[in-house]
C-alpha cells in the first residue's frame, strides 16, 4: 500500500495532533501508527524531551511522566511552567528535539498545544502538515480520569489551539468503536492521497 523506497530521511507527511486532556490523543495515534506500521510511521511527542529533562532535573520517574496516570498529573502544572520558560527563549526548542532522530516518512506529532508548535512545523515543512484535532465530551473525558484544574484547563497548554487553527480533520472520540473506526478509515485515506501527491512531486525530474 505504501511506497517504502525513501530517498531522504525527512518526513513526507506530518500529522499534527492536538486535543484536550483525556480526549484520547495517545489512544488514537497508537491505532493510526499500528495501521501504518512502525516502519512507515513514528509517533513523536513534543512533551517527551520536556519530560525527560524535567525528570532529570527533579529526580523523577520519566516513564511515569510519559504515562496517563495520576503521577504525571501531579507534576503537570509545574512542568508547564518549566517548559514555558524554555519556550520563551526558543519557541522551536522542543519541536527540534522531538524530531531529531526520526527516520520514517510519516510523522505523528501527538501533542501540539500552542500556536507556535503548529507554526513551527508549517514553516519548517510547508505543504507536508495535516492538522488533526481529537475531541471528546467533558463527560467522556471525566470517565477517563479528567478533572478540571484551574491554571491548567484554562491556560495556553490546553486552550492554545482552541481558536485560530484550520483543522484538516477532526476526530470525535467518545468511545463508540464503529464511529471511531469510520473516521480512522477516512483519515487513512487522506494520508494515502497526500502520500501519493508527495511521491509524485518527489519523482518529478528537474528539466535539463
Ligand atoms: N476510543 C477509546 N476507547 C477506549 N479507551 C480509550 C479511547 N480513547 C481513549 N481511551 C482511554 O482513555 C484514557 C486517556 O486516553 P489518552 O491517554 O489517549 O488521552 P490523551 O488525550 O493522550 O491524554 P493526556 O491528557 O494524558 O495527554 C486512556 O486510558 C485510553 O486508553
Ligand atoms: C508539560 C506538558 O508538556 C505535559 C504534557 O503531557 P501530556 O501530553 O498530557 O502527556 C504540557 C505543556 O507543554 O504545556
Amino acid at each position: 500500500m505504501w511506497n517504502t523506497t525513501m530517498t531522504s530521511t525527512q518526513a513526507r507527511i506530518i500529522l499534527l495532533f492536538s486535543g484536550k486532556r483525556k480526549s484520547g490523543k495517545d489512544y488514537v495515534t497508537d491505532v493510526i501508527q499500528k495501521r501504518l506500521t512502525a516502519e512507515m510511521c513514528c509517533i513523536l511527542r513534543l512533551s517527551a524531551p520536556l519530560k525527560q529533562q524535567y525528570a532529570k532535573d527533579h529526580s523523577l520517574d520519566y516513564e511515569e511522566l510519559l504515562g496517563s496516570g495520576q503521577y504525571k498529573e501531579s507534576y503537570r502544572a509545574d512542568m508547564i511552567c518549566w517548559g514555558e520558560m524554555k519556550r520563551q527563549q526558543d519557541s522551536g526548542f522542543f519541536c527540534r528535539l522531538a524530531i531529531k532522530h526520526a527516520t520514517q516518512p510519516i510523522w505523528i506529532i501527538s501533542d501540539c498545544r500552542r500556536m507556535s508548535d503548529v507554526q513551527w512545523f508549517h514553516e519548517e515543512f510547508p505543504d507536508r502538515c495535516i492538522c488533526v484535532r481529537v475531541e471528546a465530551s467533558e463527560q467522556t473525558r471525566s470517565q477517563r480520569g479528567w478533572r478540571y484544574a484551574t491554571g491548567i484547563d484554562d491556560a495556553e497548554s490546553e486552550c492554545g489551539l482552541d481558536e485560530g487553527v484550520k483543522f484538516d480533520f477532526i476526530i470525535r472520540n467518545d468511545g463508540a468503536d464503529d464511529v471511531l473506526e469510520k473516521q480512522l478509515e477516512d483519515l487513512l485515506s487522506l494520508i494515502k492521497s497526500r502520500e501519493e501527491e508527495s511521491n509524485t512531486l518527489h519523482n518529478i525530474k528537474p528539466e535539463k
